[in-house]
């Protein structure tokens, strides 16, 4: 395909950053892709990996020439960098088109408000539902986000061809993108992806600290294994998103807070129709979700 984009910058060379890059290169759709961050041994991998063309550790000079940025850096620190290029982007004249990857939007959405008054009509908001527990540049993968979704939460301000180059850019790597305000995209993430992720961690700290953990953990069966592999997620990344969707992930933890009592109520009191009750309707639901994976993957 002829290039939609000529330089291509991506802000946090990762496992998502280092992904989105690997897609667009193999379809063409930039003419050079510039890797920036603080790390520049994973910089100078991601040259050799052949996923990026160059970095720089010059932040100010690739914002001179970047026609589209990504912010792929952990949640707080995505804040900060829209906190350092949007007045540096407004210094220098330019707007290219900016949009990110980060697990939150609210706080995204604040920082950028703060900084321009409004949302800039150039900065498209977005968050592939696609990852994994592993992190970094070498694991990166050019198929990550092929049919999985991806959500961009456009603003009223938008400048429709910026939302557009965003909706093309994901359409290209293979995911399905779809819009949603910034409110309803914390909360349903806090629930779907927070939550889990909440829950991983306690439990597994939770064991580990028991007398018995060497047992715990040697004895553990797929189930275990299949609940706690999101435990093995990158600490940094899943502080920051506690963090900016601090309200969300707090509803959802009380609200499983109050469900979890009431099982153990249930328990307490042998109450074997309770137990049932819940235990069904769980099982209900999941079987319907997993039905909905297999419709979605049949139609892959
Ligand atoms: N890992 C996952 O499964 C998913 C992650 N996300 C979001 O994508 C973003 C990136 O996550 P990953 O790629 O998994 O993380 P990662 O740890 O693999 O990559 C983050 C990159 O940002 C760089 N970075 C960190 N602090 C920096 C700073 N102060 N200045 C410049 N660069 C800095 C790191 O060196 C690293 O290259 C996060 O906001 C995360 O919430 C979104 C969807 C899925
Ligand atoms: O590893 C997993 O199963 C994930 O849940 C990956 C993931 C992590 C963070 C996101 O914002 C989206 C997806």
């Amino acid at each position: 395909m002829a290039a939609r984009i000529d330089t291509m910058l991506i802000l946090g060379l990762g496992l998502i950053g280092g992904s989105l890059a690997r897609a667009l290169k193999a379809r063409g759709f930039c003419r050079r892709i510039v890797g920036y961050g603080h790390r520049e041994a994973s910089l100078q991998r991601g040259v050799e990996l052949g996923v990026i063309d160059s970095y720089t550790l010059d932040l100010d000079a690739a914002l001179a020439e970047a026609d589209l940025i990504v912010v792929a850096t952990p949640t707080l620190v995505a804040a900060q960098m829209l906190e350092r290029i949007l007045p540096r982007l407004a210094e220098l004249g330019r707007a290219p088109v900016i949009t990110d990857v980060a697990s939150v939007k609210g706080n995204l959405q604040r920082a950028a408000i703060a900084c321009c008054g409004a949302m800039p009509p150039n900065l498209v908001l977005g968050h592939p539902i696609a990852g994994s527990e592993k992190s970094g540049v070498e694991a990166s993968r050019e198929d990550l986000f092929v049919n999985h979704r991806v959500i961009l939460t456009p603003a009223a301000e938008n400048d429709p061809q910026a939302v557009q180059l965003v909706r093309d850019l994901w359409e290209v790597t293979g995911a399905e993108v779809v819009d949603m305000a910034v409110d309803d995209h914390d909360a349903v993430l806090a629930a779907t992806s927070h939550l889990p992720h909440m829950l991983a961690y306690a439990l597994v700290d939770a064991l580990a600290q028991s007398p018995m953990s060497t047992d715990i953990f040697r004895f553990a069966a797929g189930g275990f294994r299949d609940f706690t592999r999101i435990a093995s997620s990158d600490p940094v990344m899943w502080r920051d998103i506690a963090i900016a969707n601090r309200d969300a992930v707090l509803a959802t933890i009380d609200q499983f807070s109050a469900q979890l009592a009431s099982l153990r109520a249930a328990v307490e009191r042998e109450d074997a129709d309770a137990m049932l009750q819940t235990f069904s309707r769980a099982k209900a639901a999941r079987d319907e979700f997993a039905l909905m994976l297999e419709a979605r993957s049949r139609k892959d």
